[in-house]
């Protein structure tokens, strides 16, 4: 049942020493109580191997908010519903003393039983953390007890199987939320209002009307100090099975009979289901995989991603992606949905552009010119907002016509106000609304997806391209798109 307002719990952060508590996590609770989306009765644990006291533990979170947020206030108070718990997840006994600790916060901040386990750790640890809960009976409480998990849920179909049986020995599904934080993201959350809440869209919203879409998240960022989780990953692990994926079965899926976590998860698995599966010798029709070498952005020399901490000199990790997806349904059989992503390009951007096909006869434009589509472009950040490409009578001249952009971008969005997906989807844990994690069927059909392409991938049955680092990918992605007569839409 989906609490209202104001819920109550205490939340457990395992790997509350670590980069992604002290970016977002902390930043988005202390937002929660700003908002006054939760009140008083909340404490958080942490837990991590460093042996912090309390004090150092809070004066760590205060630090994180100060430098994330540009207003800071009632920190002491904000912090002293803050506790640090060291210990080593792998020393099962340890977890008695958790428990004790927070039966003892229970009664302080009367959050009645109610506990999020966040498992901000790396994944290796997930089913040892899962299984020591339950075990040591820290799930039996008179409330509620929820497993959120970071990404990524496995390497692969077989890891990712192996983990899901080992978590679902401690937690039923209902009490599993797999973060994919795209799914917090405001403008994600909008596709779904924008194709069902708006007459205009729906009706062309398939094959008949619809030429191509395209999605692109690019990064600025290398891969920093994650290489070593990088090398094991790459870009399609990374961003192209969990958050590129969700964001196409949004686009892609059926109106859901009623706005429920079932039925609109019902919904994304019909997508996935209907995934055209691409061979190991068809990756290569299909799939662009390209590293960075050095490169330049702006005045700034960049080096090359085998230059990077804890990166192999000779490594064969993707650090970009191309693809093109194909969905064999009745409303979208032969539109492409092209997906790109990549670290070290030339914009942080985020966005969805449908392309309309072309109207049936030019009248407007010389002989040989085309007509410029529709576009209806969904920015999903940095900035937030919708434009939509029209065509309009070009100044003093009747016979001739030009492209203009409506832009809603600052109407309707306030994008310094938006919540931090961290922030929506902690709390939609806390309020027990699973609609913006990810299934468990969502999880399998994706990873079987894309096993097949890192399988091409890691026999070498395709090539790695290169792309200068502050570009937009290599060549073979642009060529990709030309095979079939379109082209890439810019992203900035
Ligand atoms: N950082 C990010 O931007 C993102 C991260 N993620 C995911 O979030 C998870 C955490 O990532 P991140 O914060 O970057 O990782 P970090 O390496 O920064 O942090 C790891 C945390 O795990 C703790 N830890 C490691 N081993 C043990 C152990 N045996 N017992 C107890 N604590 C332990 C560390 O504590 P200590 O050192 O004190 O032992 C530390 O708090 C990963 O699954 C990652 O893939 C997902 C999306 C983005
Ligand atoms: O999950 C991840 O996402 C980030 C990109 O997230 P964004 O919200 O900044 O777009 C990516 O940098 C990271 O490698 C990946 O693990």
């Amino acid at each position: 049942m989906i609490t209202q307002e104001h819920p109550k719990s205490v939340i457990v952060i395992f790997g509350a020493t670590g980069d992604l508590a002290k970016r977002k996590l902390f930043p988005s609770i202390y937002r929660l109580v700003q908002n006054e989306k939760i009140g008083k009765e909340f404490a958080v644990v942490g837990v991590g191997r460093r042996p912090w006291t309390n004090d150092e533990f809070r004066n760590n979170v205060s630090d994180s908010i100060q430098s994330s947020l540009k207003e800071s206030k009632d920190l002491n108070d904000f912090t002293s519903h803050f506790y640090y718990h060291p210990f080593d997840v792998t020393n099962p006994s340890s977890y008695l003393e958790l428990n004790d600790l927070l039966g003892q916060l229970d009664g302080t901040y009367q959050t009645e039983g109610n506990r999020i386990f966040y498992l901000a750790m790396a994944p290796e640890f997930f089913g040892t953390i899962a299984q020591n809960l339950k075990k040591q009976g820290l799930t039996e409480t008179n409330g509620w007890s929820r497993l959120v998990i970071e990404k990524p849920f496995g390497h692969d179909l077989p890891s990712a199987e192996q983990l899901n049986q080992e978590i679902r020995e401690a937690f039923n599904e209902n009490q599993i939320y797999r973060i994919d934080h795209y799914l917090g993201k405001e403008m994600v959350q909008n596709i779904e209002v924008i194709r069902f809440a708006n007459a205009m869209f729906e009706p062309l919203w398939n094959n008949r009307y619809i030429s191509n879409i395209q999605v692109t998240s690019s990064e600025v960022l290398g891969v920093e100090d994650r290489g070593r989780y990088y090398e094991n990953s790459g870009a399609l692990r990374d961003m192209v099975q969990n958050h590129l994926l969700q964001m196409v079965a949004l686009l892609a899926m059926e109106p859901p009979i009623k706005l429920t976590t079932d039925e609109i998860r019902s919904e994304k698995v019909k997508v996935f289901r209907a995934l055209r599966s691409i061979s190991e010798d068809e990756v290569k029709n299909y799939f662009v995989r390209g590293q960075y070498t050095s490169g330049k952005l702006g005045d700034k020399e960049l080096i090359g991603y085998r230059e990077e901490n804890n990166v192999d000199n000779e490594s064969q990790t993707e650090t970009f992606v191309a693809g093109k997806l194909l969905i064999d349904n009745f409303r979208w059989a032969g539109v492409p949905f092209y997906i790109r992503t990549g670290k070290r390009m030339a914009a942080k951007s985020t966005k969805i552009v449908v392309q309309f096909k072309d109207i049936p006869m030019n009248l407007y434009y010389k002989k040989g010119e085309t007509v410029p589509p529709n576009l209806l472009v969904i920015n999903i950040q940095p900035d937030e907002g919708i434009t939509l490409q029209l065509n309009v009578k070009k100044d003093g001249d009747a016979g001739d016509s030009m492209p203009v952009k409506l832009d809603l971008t600052n109407d309707f969005l306030d994008g310094i106000n938006t919540p931090e997906a961290y922030e929506k989807l902690l709390y939609d844990c806390m309020r027990g609304d699973a609609t913006n994690f990810t299934h468990w069927d969502e999880v399998a059909l994706s990873w079987s997806f894309v096993d097949p392409i890192s399988e091409a991938w890691k026999k070498g049955k395709a090539e790695l391209a290169t792309y200068p680092a502050g570009s937009m990918g290599p060549k073979e992605a642009d060529e990709m798109l030309e095979k079939d007569g379109n082209q890439w839409w810019p992203v900035n």
